[in-house]
């Protein structure tokens, strides 16, 4: 089973990276990349096939679209004259429906829509795939297949995918906003940068796995770390005057608003 991957940015490149270390060998990957210089360096680092579209949609079985949304309908256009019976198209798109990417591609072609995060660069991606109208079991798990090689795979309902996007798709960086403000609070107090860091990076590492590994319900766990009258309770109550708490509530709408746009551009 041949798999291209459309699109080297930053996503497309940990997807190849993930399926690379999960064994798939490098005959069966291809990569599409406009830039001679960018198209040398993924051959050289991974030992793949790097070709143009037209060549990639040719040789595939499995297609995997990883350009930005808006980049979307003109690669379809590209891609369409070559999808075969059989072929599964899979795009990693944010905000781009099934309906649309049916709608750029023969009738009848089986998609699935995904939202993966960038965490699968080190095996701990979260991705939520939704099936297309023509998508059948069997192309539903090769989907599930190909993302679960760096990370957690769901499938959600595709009414879901606006806030999936706005939770898990963006979510890493709501993470290292957090984690980039406590280490210039470090700093602010004194704290050389690589101990801030240190220390900032092993505290989420902890914390994360906690609530894993315990399953205990992260009300709970920062109750725990709250002693009456302490520093957490003087913390946590500038975070409250703060409304951060809200300003989370409405990032996040504002995400998934935002994705529900991208749909519609
Ligand atoms: N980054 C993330 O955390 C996540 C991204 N995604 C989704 O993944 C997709 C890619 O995002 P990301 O990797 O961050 O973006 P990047 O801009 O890093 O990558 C997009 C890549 O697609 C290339 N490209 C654009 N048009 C074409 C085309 N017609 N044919 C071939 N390649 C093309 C671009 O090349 P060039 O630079 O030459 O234009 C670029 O290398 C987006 O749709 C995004 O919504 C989903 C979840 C998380
Ligand atoms: O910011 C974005 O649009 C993409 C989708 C989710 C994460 N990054």
């Amino acid at each position: 089973m041949t798999i291209a991957i459309f699109g080297a940015g930053v996503m497309g490149e940990t997807l190849l990276s993930g399926l690379i270390r999960s064994g798939r060998a490098p005959g069966d990957l291809v990569i599409t990349e406009r830039r001679a210089d960018r198209a040398a360096e993924l051959e050289a680092k991974y030992g793949i096939s790097v070709v143009d579209n037209a060549a990639a949609a040719e040789s595939a079985d499995v297609l995997v679209l990883v350009v930005k949304p808006q980049d979307m309908r003109s690669l379809l256009a590209e891609i369409a004259p070559a999808i075969a019976v059989g072929n599964v198209v899979i795009s990693l798109a944010a905000g781009i429906t099934t309906e649309v990417l049916e709608g750029g591609l023969p009738a009848g072609t089986s998609v699935v829509r995904v939202m993966p995060n960038t965490p699968a660069l080190v095996d701990q991606g979260m991705a939520a795939l939704s099936r297309g109208a023509h998508c059948t079991d069997e192309h539903m798990a090769i989907a599930s297949d190909l993302l679960a090689s760096c990370g957690k795979v769901i499938e959600v309902p595709e009414s879901y995918q606006d806030a999936v996007t706005a939770i898990s798709g963006s979510g890493p960086a709501y993470v290292f906003y957090v984690v980039e403000a406590m280490i210039e609070a470090g700093v602010v107090l004194g704290l050389p940068r690589a101990t801030a860091t240190e220390l900032t990076v092993q505290t989420l590492y902890g914390a994360a796995t906690m609530i894993r590994q315990t399953g205990t319900h992260p009300t709970v766990l920062r109750e725990q770390v709250t002693s009456p009258g302490g520093t957490t309770a003087a913390a946590l109550r500038i975070l409250d005057d703060h409304r951060v708490r809200a300003a989370f509530v409405s990032a996040v709408e504002a995400a998934a608003e935002r994705s529900g746009e991208l749909s519609r551009s």
